[in-house]
């Protein structure tokens, strides 16, 4: 087990022994549990409306952990070695006499689960996992995953109960299931997704199958003063049937027709239908999990649903309510039965057709045939638009979309335009440039976080789109990289949008702040997490090979970088010649096999000295919107453009596809989640499915440098989808090649002057970013590729390629670290001659005919 996966062990097992050690202190305070728990919501209670909406999970969490750990020593057969594992023996702890065909086994004390990831059955039991738990880290072969109140919250909201849960993980594990775990699941799913929130006809009602759960939230007295007494209108409407005197004037609800049409464009794929039938046996083995859902759905028929209706001004107060009392309500649209909302002719185009796992995320959230607020994880590239598209075409309603960047804005109402048959009269576009509304009754408006949440210095027209989004209900709200959000701006909105469905987007749900939490609540649940390596294996985004390239720092830089202040040391590491000519040997080899790269650097000083010194362009938070699209369609559609250089600026809402390479130089401390956003820009490449097939991800770092540290926090997240990261240490033939930059010691010396005399804030990241991206155009659409000239790209065979073989690295596969010099048995100069007519050819062009696009940025 690699040091660091022990300490990131260590470190959860800190953080419960800390929470346990608190709830005991709560404890012996308050004289018993429950006391403890009470205290708890009532702190809760006085505490600032940020933490009262979220509810008291933790302590949830916590009162199992004390029963675990409490218990934890029976797990030991105190032998002789039982000392030298700790709390980690579990020795004792019987296998099942047929555990070798069940996949997964469970960690009675910190509800870690580990899963054989090639049992034939891993694949259902991977559903099942992702259903239920986090998962904590996917490699090629052993996966880990932890269940949490949040998982578990999760796996209610979407249908799983509590027997069902702890049922199917029995069957599926080696051991049976302990005690502690069982104790976890029933605390965690006992009350919740018990009660639902649900708008019908614009009133609020709230549903529960279970009546004593009604009964108990209208004793709250804030809940019973939100409640509206039904009057004989009602009944006459025929919604709702009295019960019997006995419940208390609670209602019943007639049970939900199954949806006749679950999914619009439901793909009906011969793979689909092959692999159905190859996977017979293990589903037959597996039956248990598949007819969960069926059963499911056949309760649903027959179960009685009571409900009581609230006044609408008050449903904010009454779901902060209910999650204090630890009943956190679900949020359902039945949006077929509301004729309130006016219906949005909204459908997908007959040729559109979407992917397994894009079914397989609406289908969480369409389920139960109504709409389910949650939030939908899938990998970059791996078409988190269309998922939203098609939820927008099923609803069919009235539809805001909140993106990040007005950039992303352009390629939402594109991808609208592209996928569905939207009326481009009813979609509207809301950014500093324009304020469009929508004609007729219904429609959709695609807008940024910032427009929305901003309170400040709004002009006129804003304010009257303002107006126009707050004073009207949305059947639908899609919020686009929830994770990157700051917590108040999202409250902001979510508060005072009326919408009856929201759905979250991302590909990473990290968050820097630690504030994922938030969203659990202020969203919902999240329904469906894809696996990275999964899709990647089935070619709906790229292979990936990612390296860390080690470059020595030369004495004269490091030397300084001992000497200086940390922000000057951050430009020393990022300007080390080595990086620099590593830069440039890569970008040489990887343009001669025909790649095209993208080198990233979120330092704009950087950016400039590498673009300019290398002749090659490059965009940043300054670059007018005008040289920014002609730079993006160079690199698209020019041959001899096959490396840009982009700052921070183009991290998320960027989409180039000809990319099949990118190499990093600078990158912004350790943010895992921006290094997953840069990785990708490359799974989208288009030459994916070639076969042998592999992208590049190149991070370069200063050997001996802060960089280092901050380069192996980055790479966590990818690592815990089961990237394997090798690590360069010498780039085989580079120095053989005579045309690199700062050879000789003066040269690096003039560098190195001019890096000390630059001032303090080139060290800064481009801050630009903000400020500008919202006035940024889109990128190349297929509105504008029209009006580009007809440049076409051959494609090189790449069959023969495996990766960075005949380099010396160190693979990092987040648990061993090992030293592998020259594996692969290729060599640079073996993977450069597969291409290599091709690479010649292209350099003779150059050399006959500068392009004059590059003129600008050769240095002089
Ligand atoms: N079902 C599908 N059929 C064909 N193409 C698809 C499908 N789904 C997605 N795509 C294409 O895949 C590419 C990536 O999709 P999209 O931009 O929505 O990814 P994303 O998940 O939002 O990525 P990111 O997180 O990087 O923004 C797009 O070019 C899109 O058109």
């Amino acid at each position: 087990m690699s040091q660091k996966f022990q300490s990131k062990k260590r470190k959860g097992d800190e953080e419960y022994k800390g929470l346990v050690k608190k709830i005991s202190i709560k404890q012996s305070k308050n004289g018993s549990k429950n006391d403890s728990v009470a205290s708890a919501v009532n702190n809760e209670s006085n505490a600032g409306d940020d933490e009262a909406i979220i509810p008291k999970m933790a302590m949830l969490n916590a009162d199992a952990i004390i029963y675990a750990s409490q218990s934890a020593n029976s797990y030991s057969a105190n032998d002789a070695v039982s000392k030298l594992f700790g709390e980690q023996d579990f020795s004792s702890i019987a296998l099942k006499p047929d555990h070798e065909s069940r996949p997964l086994w469970i960690n009675p004390i910190n509800g870690i689960i580990t899963l054989e990831a090639f049992s034939p059955i891993a694949e259902q039991a991977q559903d099942f996992l992702i259903a239920i738990s986090e998962p904590i880290s996917r490699p090629a072969h052993i996966h880990e995953y932890k269940l949490t109140p949040y998982s578990l919250y999760a796996a209610v909201s979407v249908g799983l109960e509590t027997e069902d849960i702890i049922e199917v993980l029995n069957r599926l594990s080696k051991i049976h299931i302990p005690e502690s775990i069982i104790n976890l699941i029933r605390q965690c799913t006992i009350s919740y997704g018990k009660v639902k929130l649900v708008l019908k006809h614009n009133r609020y009602f709230v549903e529960s199958s279970y009546p004593d759960t009604l009964q108990k939230l209208l004793q709250d007295p804030i809940i019973a003063a939100a409640r509206l007494v039904n009057t004989e209108e009602d009944e006459k409407a025929g919604i709702f049937k009295e019960k019997a005197p006995s419940m208390n004037g609670l209602v019943i609800v007639p049970p939900q027709k199954p949806p006749e049409k679950p999914i619009e464009g439901k793909p009906e794929t011969n793979i689909e239908e092959a692999s159905k039938d190859a996977k017979k046996d293990e589903v037959d083995l597996f039956h248990t999990v598949v007819d969960l859902e069926k059963e499911d759905e056949e309760d649903d028929d027959g179960d009685e649903v009571h409900a009581f209706e609230i006044k609408s001004d008050q449903f904010e107060n009454v779901k902060k309510r209910c999650n204090e009392l630890d009943y956190p309500m679900m949020e359902e649209y039945d949006f077929r039965n509301d004729n309130n909302l006016a219906p949005l002719d909204i459908d997908l185009k007959p040729i559109t057709v979407i992917r397994p796992y894009q079914e397989k995320c609406l289908s969480k959230m369409f389920g139960n045939g109504r709409a389910r607020s949650g939030i939908i994880v899938l990998p970059c590239g791996a078409g988190k638009t269309l998922v939203g598209i098609t939820a927008a075409c099923t609803i069919k309603k009235s539809t805001l979309v909140l993106c990040t960047s007005g950039v992303s804005v352009m390629q939402w109402k594109q991808q609208f335009l592209q996928w569905s048959n939207i009326r481009d009269s009813q979609i509207a576009v809301f950014t500093s440039e324009q304020k469009e509304k929508f004609s007729g009754q219904s429609g959709i408006v695609i807008s940024t976080y910032s427009m929305v949440a901003n309170t400040r210095n709004r002009s006129h027209e804003a304010q009257k789109m303002m107006d126009f989004i707050r004073g009207r209900e949305w059947g639908f709200i899609l919020l686009d990289e929830v994770h990157v959000v700051p917590a108040n701006m999202f409250r902001r909105v979510v508060t005072t949008i009326a919408a009856h469905t929201k759905l979250g987007l991302t590909a990473t749900l990290v968050r820097e702040d630690d504030k994922i939490s938030d969203l659990n609540f202020l969203i919902g649940p999240k329904l469906y997490e894809a696996n990275w390596l999964d899709l990647a294996s089935k070619g709906h985004i790229a292979n990936v090979q990612c390296a860390e390239v080690w470059c020595p720092m030369t004495p004269e830089f490091y030397g300084e970088y001992l000497r200086v202040n940390s922000r000057k040391r951050m430009l020393l590491y990022v300007m080390n010649p080595k990086k620099f000519q590593a830069c440039q040997y890569l970008i040489q080899f990887h343009e001669d096999r025909g790649d095209k790269i993208i080198v990233f650097s979120d330092n704009v000083f950087a950016l400039q000295a590498y673009a300019i010194k290398l002749g090659v362009p490059y965009i940043y938070g300054k670059t007018q919107p005008q040289e920014r699209i002609r730079i993006l369609q160079n690199f698209q559609y020019n041959p001899k453009c096959n490396t840009i250089f982009l700052s921070k600026a183009s991290d998320t809402s960027i989409d180039l596809p000809e990319a099949t390479c990118l190499i990093q130089i600078s990158s912004h401390y350790g943010s895992r989640r921006q290094e997953a956003q840069r990785l990708g820009r490359i799974l989208r490449a288009k030459r994916r499915n070639d076969e042998g097939f592999n992208a590049f991800f190149y991070s370069l770092v200063s050997q001996d440098t802060q960089e280092m540290f901050y380069s192996t926090k980055r790479q966590q997240f990818l690592i815990d989808q089961g990237y394997a990261f090798k690590v360069i240490t010498k780039l085989d033939g580079m120095e053989n090649a005579s045309n690199l930059v700062y050879q000789t010691k003066e040269e690096q010396v003039r560098l190195l002057n001019e890096v000390l005399e630059a001032n303090e804030n080139a060290a800064d990241i481009d801050n630009d970013v903000e400020a500008n991206v919202d006035d940024l155009p889109g990128t190349i659409t297929s509105a504008n590729f029209a009006r580009t000239p007809g440049y076409t790209r051959s494609t090189a065979s790449l069959k023969s390629l495996s990766g960075a073989d005949g380099m010396s690295y160190l693979e990092s596969d987040g648990q061993t670290v090992r030293r592998a010099l020259g594996v692969g048995g290729g060599s640079l100069e073996h993977l450069r001659v597969n291409n290599k007519s091709k690479g010649k050819k292209r350099q003779a062009e150059e050399k006959v005919q500068h392009n004059p696009f590059f003129k600008k940025y050769r240095k002089k």
